[in-house]
């Protein structure tokens, strides 16, 4: 009798619960879970050689979510093998190996990740067949009321137009049993220390918010937790910009890039909370947000390698270097860069500003800051990373060019009291609570540079004099000193051409 082996290759689907790869019609005799890690993703990037594209704080998470969905597939009778290596060439030898009736896998939105996929497609052996499903997303393509190649351009046509044929699978639980492990087949996996040593010793800074922890079941305890402890269902429309603290946003996304969570389950338990609490505003902007994740994913798919840019090599400057250590003068950016750094995770809002701030006030090419994002978040996925720097950057394919934020005033708005800015920035602490802490060099010349470019845009949400500095700091401010920094010529002739009124209607992004 032969015996029949299926391989599931996993990638950003670490979760037993509604996930299509482990839901069989045909069950085979034995089953393999394997996850591959990419070498390339450890190996030095354009940024440098000590900045891996997955940087440590990820490679962590990654870890935590692996050991704890391995706990799940034992309990199931599977296991789940890590290897580290070139995921296409591994997973055809192993199905080689095992004589495998078929490779399951999600199909991916990024445009490497369904190379990778094809190739296996291509390198199969006879006997085996790929089987791709679809995963994680609200709508699967079959789902979506237009084609691919149709794709509305827009979120809000893309949103109209998905509202208008509301219907998805519903999200469905863990399957009671897996069919078990072949005998001689490896399992387990390397000790994280062994991967990277930087990883295995990272620690989140003390002054976040909030600590993530990998895995399937951390992910429904936050869910459990944002939802029913919390409510956050009931103030998430009015909270979602903070800046400080646990709870202002859901802070999914972390387990829905690595998929120990996916977005049908997230909306099924908001569901469930409607029909306890009724629907409201916030309830219904979460559901809202998960909707740019499937509009942002489906863009990948359909923009491929135009999503990262053109293929010239962008180079990284000074400009870009004071950005990512934090150091450009402007504390509401500074202050969201080292929190970047040292949590892997930073609000939308944040987001934004820093976003806009590389591209617009900086002129940087924005690449450099997507590669940053990349290294860093622990919520990396290339179709919302990617997709939201090159919306930011005036490439999305709305066709939209003028996102600008106006860091200036949208400290002032976000954080009028300066809380966030002290909390990442001590020294700002000195100040009296309030705006001054976002203009240092304006309330305090003596102490504080001036930043490394003070955009036109901002004149009219400058400090005029000095305000909230203890006496040490308060000295007289000569008010050229500031304006008189030095500025690109390009970015001088931009500003000169730019109509202040358009400027303020096209600040916030899309919402
Ligand atoms: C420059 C830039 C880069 C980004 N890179 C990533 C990334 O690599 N990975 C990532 O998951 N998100 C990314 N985002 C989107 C968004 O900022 C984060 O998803 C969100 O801040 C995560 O926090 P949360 O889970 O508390 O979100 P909430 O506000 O609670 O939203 C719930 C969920 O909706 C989805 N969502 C919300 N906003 C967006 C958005 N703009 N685009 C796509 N999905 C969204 C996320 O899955 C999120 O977890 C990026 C945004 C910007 C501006």
């Amino acid at each position: 009798m032969n015996i029949t082996t299926d391989i599931v290759w996993l990638h950003d689907n670490l979760r037993v619960a509604d996930n299509p790869l482990l839901q069989f019609d045909s069950r085979p005799d034995q089953l393999i879970c394997l996850y591959v890690l990419d070498q390339r993703l450890l190996d030095a990037s354009l940024l440098g050689e000590s900045t891996p594209r997955l940087g440590p704080a990820r490679l962590r998470f990654l870890w935590q979510s692996l050991m704890a969905l391995r706990g799940e597939l034992l309990q199931l009778g599977s296991d789940l093998s890590v290897r580290i290596g070139d995921p296409s060439s591994i997973v055809v030898q192993l199905a080689e190996r095992y004589q495998a009736r078929s490779v399951r896998v999600a199909s991916h939105s990024g445009f490497e990740e369904s190379q990778r996929i094809d190739r296996v497609a291509e390198g199969l052996p006879p006997c085996a067949t790929l089987e791709r499903l679809e995963s994680g997303y609200l709508f699967d393509t079959d789902e979506l009321p237009f084609e691919l190649d149709d794709m509305p351009a827009s979120f809000s046509a893309f949103r109209q137009r998905v509202e208008k044929q509301w219907a998805f699978k519903e999200a469905v639980n863990a399957p009671f049993t897996l069919p078990g492990w072949p005998e001689d087949a490896s399992r387990g996996f390397p000790p994280l220390k062994a991967v990277s040593e930087e990883s295995a010793f990272w620690l989140p800074d003390d002054r976040q918010g909030f600590v993530f922890m990998g895995g399937e079941a951390a992910a429904h305890q936050r869910l459990h937790h944002y939802l029913w402890q919390q409510n956050g269902a009931e103030s998430y429309k009015k909270t979602r910009n903070g800046l400080l603290g646990a709870n202002f946003s859901t802070r999914f996304s972390p387990w829905l890039a690595h998929g120990c969570l996916s977005a049908r389950q997230v909306y099924k338990e908001v569901k469930a909370w409607e029909a306890v609490n009724g629907a409201n505003e916030s309830s219904q902007w979460i559901v809202f947000e998960l909707l740019w994740r499937d509009y942002f994913h489906r863009n990948a798919q359909v923009e491929g390698a135009a999503l990262f840019g053109d293929t010239t090599i962008p180079v990284p400057c000074e400009r870009f270097d004071l950005w990512r250590e934090g150091k450009t003068g402007v504390p509401f950016i500074d202050a969201a860069m080292l929190e970047l750094r040292y949590t892997g995770w930073i609000s939308s809002r944040s987001r934004q500003n820093v976003a806009s701030f590389l591209v617009n006030d900086l002129e940087v090419d924005w690449r450099l800051g997507a590669w940053w994002f990349e290294h860093c978040l622990i919520d990396y996925d290339p179709a919302n990373n990617w997709g939201n720097w090159g919306h930011i950057a005036g490439l999305g394919r709305d066709g939209r060019k003028d996102r600008y934020f106006n860091v200036l005033k949208q400290a002032r708005h976000y954080d009028p009291k300066g809380l966030y800015v002290a909390h990442w920035l001590p020294e700002l602490g000195a100040f009296d609570v309030g705006i001054a802490r976002h203009q240092p060099w304006r309330s305090a010349p003596a102490s504080f540079n001036a930043p490394c470019v003070l955009p036109r845009q901002w004149n009219r949400w400058l400090l005029d004099k000095p305000e909230g500095a203890p006496a040490s700091m308060a000295e007289p401010i000569n008010s050229d000193v500031a304006m008189a920094h030095e500025r690109l010529p390009a970015q001088e002739a931009r500003l000169n051409k730019s109509v202040s009124t358009s400027i303020e209607e096209t600040e916030e992004a899309e919402e």
